[in-house]
């Protein structure tokens, strides 16, 4: 159990102030942890069942609040970045002071800087894995457009402001379809029926201590508001997560800034290794037959799901093989060995060249703390290394690319069986 350790003062402001404020907290207390900021605890034994916090519909932060409406920001824009806006100029207005305790809890731009991978210097981000890569590239775009849209809206807010509290509701937010207001209400984002998961964001103070685990409480929400209830028994003391979601190991390091060291939901693409391989025809056969891409192998079995399996026959099989196969009149045993092997070639090539980028990412000299760019150059001259990063950053590719390399050597062995 790794240690939880005294909160400081502005965390016991922050409870007494969110008690006072619409939040129910039973039997848990904010700690400190070591690798992972702030989280949750058991502040006494708890029993499956109990419910241990809930945060009133009237406590949340959404984009129905007459607060964020007032600030008449464009309508076009998602509500991540007028979310984001609104905390912003809240943020800098030493006038306003309704969140201002919740905000001495956040963790700094200084914390985001040391973890999100939309920090990390370039030629680290080149060498972020290709799920990752994807999911990077979206949230960049998504962030960019989001300042365009609002910044002449915000004229007293800096980009560097705009991207922390951009990040801050990344990081941050529940799903929330505002089940308090009826079905067409002028506060609606928009009509009920038109909403996607892009309208129903909703920044819930305190719930936001809890980290993320594979296995962990599941929140719920109603139109009262939202609650945490145990997913079994706690002895004081240990650490209570909730789960964010089904989420990969990549997706979990662009969007919250960490991975896991065990995710049973981890998986990775293949796209990057067969979609090349395709010829046009093939190509074509599988979007008419609704298989194109979204290949995976995951640390679940099977490790490879059925669409990989129907790209690797239409690769290596005749046509009339890989309909039966797709068509669900043949199950494919008689030809899976020769699918195993071909598929273990193609990983095998990948695992080598893992090893390649591995080796890139040692030879990149970590930043030391205090080391001015002199020495740094001499450094580097002597160690023959190539740049300077971010000691953290480095780190956390390294560990991730040797859990993809793990993935793909477990599978490799399956293959060979
Ligand atoms: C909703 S906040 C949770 C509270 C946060 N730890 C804090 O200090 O305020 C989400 C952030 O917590 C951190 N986090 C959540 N779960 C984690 C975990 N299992 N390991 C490491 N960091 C985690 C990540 O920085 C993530 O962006």
């Amino acid at each position: 159990m790794a240690a939880a350790l005294d909160p400081g003062e502005p965390h016991t402001k922050f409870v007494t102030w969110a008690k006072e404020n619409g939040v129910d907290i039973n039997g848990i207390a904010p700690a400190r942890f070591v690798d992972r900021g702030m989280g949750i605890v058991a502040a006494k034994d708890i029993k499956k069942g109990d419910r241990l916090v809930h945060v009133k519909n009237t406590s949340l932060i959404h984009a129905a609040l007459p607060a964020i409406r007032d600030l008449q920001l464009p309508e076009n824009v998602p509500v991540h970045g007028r979310l984001a806006a609104a905390l912003a100029l809240w943020y800098s207005d030493a006038e306003h002071q309704e969140y201002k305790i919740w905000q001495d809890v956040w963790p700094t731009q200084s914390d985001f800087q040391s973890t999100m991978p939309l920090y990390y210097a370039q030629e680290l981000q080149n060498l972020l894995p290709h799920a990752a890569t994807t999911l990077l590239n979206n949230q960049s775009a998504k962030l960019e457009k989001d300042w365009e849209d609002l910044r002449r809206h915000i004229p007293s807010i800096s980009k560097e402001l705009f991207m922390y509290t951009w990040l801050i509701v990344n990081t941050r937010t529940f799903y929330w379809t505002y089940p308090d207001l009826p079905n067409s209400h002028p506060r609606l984002p928009k009509k009920r029926k038109q909403l996607t998961a892009d309208d129903c964001y909703a920044m819930c103070p305190f719930m936001d201590y809890f980290n993320h685990s594979d296995v962990g409480c599941d929140p719920q929400s109603d139109s009262k508001g939202y609650s945490v209830a145990a997913d079994r028994d706690y002895k004081a003391g240990e650490e209570v997560y909730v789960s964010y979601g089904s989420h990969t190991n990549d997706f979990l390091l662009v969007e919250y800034g960490f991975i896991l060291d065990s995710n049973q939901n981890d998986s990775i693409p293949l796209d990057h290794l067969l979609l090349s391989l395709l010829s046009k025809e093939q190509a074509d056969a599988l979007i008419e037959d609704g298989f194109y891409g979204n290949y995976t192998l995951s640390t679940k079995e099977p490790t490879t799901c059925h669409r990989t399996q129907a790209v690797l026959r239409l690769l290596i099989l005749d046509n009339r093989r890989y309909s039966a196969f797709v068509g669900g009149d043949d199950d494919g045993s008689k030809e899976q060995g020769k699918v195993d092997q071909y598929l273990e070639g193609i990983l095998t090539k990948y695992s080598r060249r893992i090893m390649d980028i591995s080796e890139e990412l040692e030879h990149l000299k970590p930043d030391v703390p205090g080391e001015g760019k002199r020495e740094r150059r001499q450094s580097k001259r002597i160690a023959n290394v190539k740049s300077v990063v971010k000691a953290e950053h480095r780190d956390v590719l390294i560990k991730r690319w040797k859990q993809i390399c793990d993935i793909l050597n477990t599978t490799i062995e399956v293959l060979r069986a």
